[in-house]
């Protein structure tokens, strides 16, 4: 079976093998022989490996920046953030893997109690598209910090960069396939969640294949992260600073052109500020610039493929019947320079006059289209900002302080940013409240998912039977 990968561009660059069983069994035995070689290492010696890989990303930032861009379409620009941010989670999980300790605990008569922070075992990782490479590594640095191994399934739209990952941790000295990518779609990724000897499974995608997943963890009992989408509230207060609060919007809407998970696609602004807001979002969305993704003032390129773009283009029409007005792009666009004329462009698309009651307002687009709601009152607001079954992510810009915590804290979302849109640092927990999923990638806690407790129980006296 082959995988075509078809370059963003309209051109197929590589194709790949879909891993079957046999393969997935393969990576699974070798996974295990790693796995018993890495669990015995000691925090510090994981740590050791880590760095020198996070080492290795920084000095081939250029390099695995320009495999992205051709491997998903995005900037160059915003690769090379991305690829920051992949070091970072390396560097910060080092950390954590060479600090990681259990608990002494007294008990009476001198006995005394422990507890070990131990690996799962061999830990599956699911991928999606927008962010290959940072996926790879949010799911597999923590993993490794804890002494699990990792098999990795990138989607097949981008199946390239995970494979520089492997090749990196290989170079940093981790032992062979404790970090293993196989390539495939949704039969591979079934082979390997339902395989008896993975231990648990970390997945990032749609809602529907978020489903799947748990239902075949239910039958072997896994424990799961799931990473899913959503269809975030961005809330403009009248007292907000104006031009950060259009940078916030743009930010929120437009990275990777549109196509991130945590997007604030609902922008709701108060009625008094409605119009300047608008005027100058719109201005700035006009000027972002559109075209070949490896130029360095490109800021969008193509959308990941054809079917993509012809369903992002649906909501936008449906969006128009519904009532919408189109206050900027929503349409096809055709770069000037021929050898990107077969990409999947389409210009950054600005939609007014929606109600909540709107397809594009309460579905996940997965693309570039902002749809501007007004508001009056924050408690109005904050009722219509929740009434949605995803709660990823929101966004508040005000410079009332009291009223920035109050709103956040009742907002139901995994991620709430005041002042600020689809910053990602590594020490913050990431994910999602309702469908859009649980458990936690990034930050200290995701050390608990991908690790489990034993407690040691320890007499020193005799025993006091019962019997
Ligand atoms: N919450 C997050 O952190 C996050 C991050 C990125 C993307 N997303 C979400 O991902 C979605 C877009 O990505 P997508 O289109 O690649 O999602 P998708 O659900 O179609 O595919 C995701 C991955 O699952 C695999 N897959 C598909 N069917 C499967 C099955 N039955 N069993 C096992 N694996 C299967 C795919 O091959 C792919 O690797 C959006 O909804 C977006 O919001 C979420
Ligand atoms: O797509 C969602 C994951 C993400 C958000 N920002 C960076 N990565």
């Amino acid at each position: 079976m082959k995988s075509a990968l078809c370059f963003s561009l309209g051109r197929v660059i590589a194709t790949f093998a879909c891993s079957g069983e046999k393969e997935v069994n393969l990576a699974v035995e070798n996974a295990k022989a790693a796995f018993k070689l890495w669990s015995k290492k000691s925090g510090l010696e994981r740590c050791q490996v880590l760095l020198e890989a996070a080492r290795i990303i920084k000095e081939r930032k250029d390099e695995i920046a320009t495999m992205e861009t051709i491997n998903n379409g995005k900037s160059i620009f915003e690769a090379r953030l991305d690829v920051d941010t992949c070091w970072q989670c390396l560097e910060y999980y080092a950390g954590l893997a060479a600090s990681m300790a259990g608990e002494h605990i007294q008990l009476p008569g001198g006995s005394f109690g422990y507890t070990r922070r131990e690996p799962l075992g061999v830990c599956v990782g699911i991928g999606a598209w927008n962010y290959p490479f940072q996926i790879a590594c949010w799911k597999s640095a923590p993993a490794l910090a804890c002494g699990n191994a990792m098999i990795f399934k990138p989607s097949p739209f981008t199946p390239v960069s995970a494979l520089l990952l492997a090749e990196i941790y290989t170079k940093a000295g981790a032992p062979p396939g404790l970090f293993n990518v196989v390539q495939g779609g949704a039969a591979t990724g079934q082979f390997l969640c339902h395989h008896r000897e993975v231990a648990k499974i970390s997945f990032t995608g749609s809602v529907p294949t978020g489903v799947k997943i748990m239902e075949m963890s239910a039958k072997g009992v896994k424990p799961i992260t799931l990473e899913l989408g959503g269809k975030s509230p961005l809330i403009i207060f009248s007292d907000c600073n104006m031009e950060n609060a259009v940078k916030g919007a743009l930010m929120a809407n437009f990275l990777t052109q549109g196509q991130v998970c945590c997007n604030g696609t609902r922008v709701f602004v108060q009625k008094e500020i409605a119009d300047k807001f608008i005027n100058e979002v719109v201005k700035q969305t006009q000027k972002i610039k559109l075209g070949d993704p490896l130029l360095e003032d490109t800021r969008m390129g193509p959308l990941i493929n054809a079917p993509h773009l012809e369903r992002v283009l649906g909501f936008v029409k449906l969006a128009k019947e519904q009532g919408a007005t189109v206050l900027c792009g929503g349409e096809v666009y055709v770069p000037e320079d021929p050898k990107l004329k077969h990409g999947y462009y389409m210009t950054p698309c600005i939609l007014t006059n929606c109600r909540d009651d709107m397809t594009c307002v309460k579905e996940e687009i997965f693309g570039p289209v902002m749809s501007i709601l007004t508001f009056g009152t924050e408690a109005e607001v904050l009722e219509r900002a929740n009434d949605t079954t995803f709660g990823l992510a929101a966004g508040v810009f005000t410079r009332d302080i009291q009223r920035a915590h109050r709103v956040a804290a009742e907002l139901q979302a995994g991620t709430c940013y005041i002042n600020n849109y689809n910053v990602s640092p590594v020490e913050l927990p990431f994910g999602g409240y309702k469908k859009s999923g649980f458990g936690r990638e990034n930050g200290r806690v995701t050390i608990e998912y991908y690790s489990q407790l034993k407690t040691v129980c320890v007499e020193m006296g005799d025993v006091e039977s019962a019997f």
